[in-house]
């Protein structure tokens, strides 16, 4: 069994636009993500996420690279592998006045699927108790459960959810992100795009990050961290001597309050360095804290300049 679920290798994609502008979408592009739990597909707007989605499901023809899925090269080989997976990309065409019940049954005899594996996809995404209610009622966060749940009817092992919290209000993101987790948990892959991060944090083992098309970071989130600068928070009798002893000595330092807060080369730098450095000056440390490196500041920094504006990836 291939233990990388989706692959891409050097994925590329030209769009020409309808005033005749060259945009590449995607630029050499090398994907992999591995199977089980939760991948977080992360870039500000407009950064090449559902473009890519849409190449991996042969909904859009790729310009140029290659593509994987379960080690199946797509789109030759999509036919084969499209049974074990499930995506929700665009709006799902439900029908209003059909109950949610309704619409997934109907699904559910095209694909042939039982009443029973309806039941359980509609427990399954929490949507129990509602389901007999008509699907033009349903809050949008509902209505995003109900399009994850006709993805489960087939019971995939890969689910692919672009962008799944937008437009949903505090309490749908955290009830989308629990069900995502869920999943997870069961063993499903789920692959879920997002431009804000800290919606999809807490549920990803392992994230892609991309600006402008291209692969800035990719891995666990704890290893990602690791990676990062590091900063501690120093308290001190003279915070404004201290920091030019600090920064005389290299360390970057910036104020915080009453203290400093001083970066470390390396998240596995010994912070009794800056004790004893400012002990030498005769300047007493009576605070000193780790901060922890958090995924949306790394994220932030990453894709820094890579949002939408002015684009140089754009010909004339
Ligand atoms: N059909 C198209 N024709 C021309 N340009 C396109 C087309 N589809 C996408 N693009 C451009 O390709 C780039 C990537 O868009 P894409 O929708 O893949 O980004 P995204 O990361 O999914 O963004 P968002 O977070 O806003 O959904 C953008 O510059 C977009 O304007």
């Amino acid at each position: 069994m291939a233990s990388t679920v989706i692959e891409t290798r050097g994925l590329r994609k030209e769009f020409r636009t309808r005033r005749g502008r060259h945009v590449v979408a995607v630029d050499a592009l090398d994907l992999a993500v591995p199977r089980g739990g939760v991948h977080g597909f992360l870039g500000p707007n407009g950064s090449g996420k559902t473009t890519t989605i849409r190449m991996l499901l042969g909904l859009s023809r790729a310009t140029r690279g290659q593509m994987a899925l379960f080690g199946e090269t797509v789109p030759d080989r999509l036919p084969q592998v499209l049974q074990r997976v499930g995506a929700v990309v665009e709006n799902p065409k439900f029908t209003p006045t059909f109950t949610g019940r309704r619409n997934l049954q109907l699904l559910a005899r095209t694909a042939g699927v039982s009443s029973r594996q309806v039941d359980a996809a509609i427990e399954r995404v929490g949507l129990r108790g509602r389901e007999h209610e008509r699907f033009g009622g349903y809050s949008l966060g509902m209505k995003q459960r109900l399009a994850i749940a006709a993805t489960l009817l087939r019971d995939p092992e890969l689910l692919i959810l672009d962008e799944p919290t937008n437009g949903l209000d505090p309490a749908g993101i955290r009830d989308i992100r629990d069900m995502i987790r869920d999943l997870g948990n069961d063993g499903v892959t789920v692959l879920i795009s997002s431009h804000i991060l800290a919606e999809v944090q807490q549920v990803c083992d392992s994230v892609s990050i991309i600006g402008r098309g291209r692969l800035l970071a990719s891995g666990r989130v704890a290893d990602l961290l690791a990676g990062s600068a590091a900063s501690v928070r120093v308290g001190v009798t003279d915070p404004a001597r201290a920091a030019e002893v600090l920064a005389a000595a290299g360390f970057g330092v910036r104020r915080e309050g009453e203290g400093l807060l001083v970066e470390l080369a390396t998240p596995t730098d010994d912070p009794a360095r800056i004790t004893r450095l400012l002990a030498g000056h005769e300047m007493w440390v009576h605070e000193l804290s780790r901060q922890t490196a958090d995924l949306e500041s790394f994220f932030l920094d990453l894709t820094h300049g890579t949002g939408p504006g002015a684009d140089p990836r754009e010909d004339a």
